[in-house]
């Protein structure tokens, strides 16, 4: 580890949530295969907030995020040291099933992703997947409303989903994601691929939703950032091992981060010094 970033890691480790907090994620090392790919990162997830990762391409912050619901088991060359803790279990846990852990800790991604599938059954789709047993329809029905969709789809729930529009498949995958009544919403880069109309309806779903839940946004949108997130992480780069590895540089309420940081690497970020 640099200097530098010696001196900046404990830091960002002192960050003390002022909330109850849902996820406890500390990786110290995460790997892809020999690859180094983030280092030193404990980044609490706090209940009922928006807890924004921001940070230049390939600093590591889909990797943070998608460990905190196991996605990154799906790459057989992830590994990692630390742990991730939900409600105080561990999520990595020998008899912990993912799908049991997605089910509470769900995910949007960054293309709206519908299965060719109806509206209705795109929404239903985890519902059955977990053998719901109670009103399917009603359930379809209120996450449709959640998602500010409702509206826009009642009369169409036997079109395909792929048939709307970018910004409306988004909704609906969060309304996927959200009929199981997730606790945690992790949203990497919802909006990248949206208009700025899409963009600004889905933010302000964000901001409807962490009434009900906690949420964890991956943006490379500053201004995003300042709209949404309670919370902000910025992850820096290191490179002076030769390799490049994402750290967490520093984490704090929002405002602080783009009006007060701490560390010269998150003013210089934030005034667009470097991206
Ligand atoms: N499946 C993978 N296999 C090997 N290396 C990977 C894999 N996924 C990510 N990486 C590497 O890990 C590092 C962190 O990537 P990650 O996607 O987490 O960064 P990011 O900050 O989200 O980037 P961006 O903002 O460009 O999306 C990068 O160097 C990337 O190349």
């Amino acid at each position: 580890m640099s200097a530098t970033a010696e001196a900046m890691a404990p830091r960002a480790a002192a960050f003390t949530p002022v909330g109850p907090t849902v996820i406890d994620c500390q990786l110290q090392k995460v790997f892809y295969g020999d690859f180094l790919a983030v280092r030193n990162s404990n980044v609490p997830i706090e209940k009922g907030k928006i807890t924004g990762f921001i940070g230049p391409s390939g600093c590591g912050k889909s990797t943070v995020l998608r460990s905190l619901n196991r996605m990154n088991d799906l790459i057989p060359i992830f590994r990692f040291e630390g742990h991730v803790k939900y409600h105080g279990q561990d999520v990595y846990g020998k008899n912990v099933d993912p799908v049991v852990v997605r089910r509470y800790i769900g995910m949007v991604f960054q293309q709206p992703n519908p299965f060719s599938m109806s509206i209705y059954d795109n929404v239903a789709f985890g519902l059955r997947l977990n053998r719901y047993k109670g009103n399917l329809e009603e359930r379809v029905q209120k996450a449709l409303e959640r998602a500010a969709l409702w509206k826009e789809v009642k009369d169409k729930l036997n079109k395909s989903g792929l048939s709307l529009s970018g910004g409306q498949q988004q909704r609906l995958c969060i309304a996927r994601a959200i009929a199981t009544e997730p606790d945690v919403l992790l949203m990497d880069e919802p909006c990248s691929a949206l208009d700025p109309i899409a963009t600004r309806q889905v933010e302000q779903l964000m901001l409807e939703l962490k009434e009900s839940y906690t949420v964890a946004l991956v943006t490379h949108n500053m201004q995003q950032a300042t709209r949404v997130a309670d919370t902000t992480a910025f992850f820096g780069v290191d490179i002076s091992q030769g390799g490049r590895t994402g750290y967490l540089v520093e984490m704090d309420e929002t405002r602080r981060i783009f009006e007060d940081p701490q560390e010269d690497l998150t003013k210089q970020y934030v005034s667009g010094e470097f991206s």
